[in-house]
């Protein structure tokens, strides 16, 4: 089978074309992704990204993301810039792009030189805030209502309890500012394994989250180390950043436009009054054929 390697911020993806058909078979999907993105024993990466024919005319076409850990999540800021760059070098000539994706609709517009794509401006679409758009079920709150700033009880000896807002941008993700909770990322990035996974995978959150730690560094920018939902530590997470700058404004620590620093570089992200937009850029490392997936 001919797969391609790509990634955006070092976020990496093996990416799939099922665009003029089916390579694996619906209910392999899972189990394919899991073994194809161990690290050592196949090709590894932080996920699988499918490119399909979409389902409806609404859409040019279909995007599936799978977690290393075999879960489809519904929706990858670094994996649709990774994708929109496929299709549009390989598979249609469109600009922009109006992508299928399990989060909705997300229409891709890309900066071109030479019938290279160089930067994709994704329309993130608009965020839900409400506990039931999460999902999250915490005593005390309703379904209708948001969690933002909340304290939210943790097991381990590290970090007890955290402060965290939490926001659905097609995926659900909690957004932890250090300076709120007396740490710094140092210390976040030691602990992570432990802090990231028990707060990934809170009674809490029905179907887990991904968890962002941010430090504010000015209005207008700020640094993010990121624990994801089904992937565990990434260099980067567009999905993440997006969610990540949303709460800051929300919250006022931040303007409208924020550049984003994260392990595997810098994302830009803007609120405007129809959504949210990130811009950044994608690259293909390599096309090959997979002789052994391993196990
Ligand atoms: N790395 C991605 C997000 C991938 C999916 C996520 N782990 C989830 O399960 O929701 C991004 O760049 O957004």
């Amino acid at each position: 089978m001919e797969f391609t390697k790509m990634h955006a911020l070092g976020n990496d993806y093996i990416v799939i074309n099922e665009f003029y058909g089916e390579k694996v078979k619906e209910n392999d999907k899972s189990e394919f992704s899991r073994k194809i993105c161990r690290r050592g024993f196949s090709v590894g990466g932080d996920g699988v990204i499918f490119i399909q024919k979409p389902t409806s005319d609404e859409y040019d076409v279909r995007f599936r993301i799978f977690n290393s850990d075999g879960s489809e999540a519904e929706m990858c800021g670094n994996g649709i810039r990774c994708f929109s760059k496929y299709v549009y070098e390989r598979i249609i000539k469109k600009n922009p792009l109006k992508v299928e994706t399990k989060g909705g609709l997300r229409i891709c517009e890309m900066e071109i030189e030479n019938d290279e794509v160089k930067k994709v401006k994704v329309f993130m679409g608009t965020p839900k805030f409400k506990l039931k758009d999460i999902p999250m079920k915490i005593e005390g709150y309703d379904e209708n209502d948001e969690f933002i700033d909340g304290e939210l009880k943790l097991k381990n000896h590290y970090l007890p309890k955290v402060k965290l807002s939490v926001v659905n941008v097609g995926n659900p993700h909690a957004v932890i500012f250090v300076e709120d909770n007396n740490i710094d990322l140092n210390f976040v990035k030691k602990y992570l394994n432990v802090i990231g996974k028990e707060i990934e995978n809170h009674p809490v959150f029905p179907e887990r989250i991904n968890v962002h730690f941010v430090e504010v560094l000015n209005s207008n920018e700020i640094r993010i180390v990121t624990w994801e939902r089904g992937a565990g530590y990434t260099t980067a997470c567009g999905t993440g950043t997006t969610a990540s700058v949303i709460i800051s404004h929300k919250l006022g620590k931040t303007k409208n436009k924020v550049l984003a620093h994260l392990d595997g570089g810098n994302l830009e992200i803007e609120i405007k009054n129809d959504g949210v937009y990130m811009i950044g850029d994608a690259v293909i490392v390599y096309d090959a054929k997979l002789i052994n997936i391993g196990w």
